[in-house]
């Protein structure tokens, strides 16, 4: 069953239309990753699925149509993003980041729980929870991110490039959390990536954009059985 399933989607910003006619699905559990070159409109994918800009089109969250409901709403019913740069309050705490992306929680009493259940996920958020989030490392940073978006208990996490910008020693630990969240959680994920191979790695299912419409989806064998799009986005 798809958790996520978005038909004929458009969006743009102003007179610009930037998505035509997307269709992409997140099945219920599922890992889907979005790829394409820079400009080809991920960011503005993640933006127009969570409420962020116009958009027309079908967007079903558990069936249930969400293309015109407000951000806010949307993320009420379990829909967390993760934006490029992060997005933390980087004169606030950790923790106080944290307590944040609980705050369309009607339910404040879980808190307190939740945020033992990110610190067991992120220990170093823990060990750094008195510490100003603009005096992290960058990889603490996107954990922080991430760890916000824990806190909404979310069923969906759209994480734009979570990888940019970090070392790869932290990718790899990064990643490996997200894939116990996944298994553990069963928290779907529609991912961005610039790294093609991390993303297939982790994906079930790969959907390839290029100038805002979508070129390839299926699963991520699908890209490494065509040798063109494998040259293109692989590099082998
Ligand atoms: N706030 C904005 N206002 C106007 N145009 C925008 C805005 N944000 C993005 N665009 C335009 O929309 C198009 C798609 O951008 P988008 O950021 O979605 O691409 P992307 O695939 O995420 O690229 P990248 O990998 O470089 O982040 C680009 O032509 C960009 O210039």
């Amino acid at each position: 069953m798809s958790l996520l399933a978005v038909r004929g989607l458009n969006a743009g910003y102003g007179q610009g239309r930037v998505l035509h006619g997307i269709d992409l699905e997140v099945s219920l559990g599922g890992v889907t990753a979005v790829l394409g070159a820079n400009g080809a409109g991920k960011t503005t994918l993640l933006r127009a699925l969570c409420g962020m800009i116009a958009r027309d089109g079908e967007i079903r969250f558990e069936g249930a149509r969400i293309d015109r409901m407000r951000a806010e709403d949307i993320a009420r019913l379990g829909m967390a993003h993760v934006p490029e740069g992060r997005g933390t309050f980087t004169s606030l705490t950790t923790e106080e980041n944290l307590r944040l992306g609980g705050y369309t929680r009607r339910d404040k009493a879980e808190v307190g729980r939740d945020l033992e259940r990110v610190y067991r996920y992120f220990p170093r958020l823990q060990e750094r929870r008195t510490q100003q989030a603009g005096t992290l490392s960058g990889g603490e940073q996107q954990m922080l991110a991430l760890g916000r978006a824990l806190m909404l208990r979310p069923k969906l996490m759209l994480l734009d490039e979570p990888s940019f910008g970090l070392a790869p020693r932290i990718v790899q630990e990064m990643y490996g959390i997200l894939r116990q969240i996944n298994g553990e959680e069963r928290v779907s994920v529609l991912v961005v990536e610039q790294n093609a191979a991390l993303a297939l790695d982790f994906a079930d299912h790969v959907c390839l954009f290029e100038t805002g419409r979508v070129v390839m989806t299926g699963p991520p064998d699908t890209l490494h059985g065509d040798e063109s799009l494998r040259r293109a986005y692989l590099g082998y």
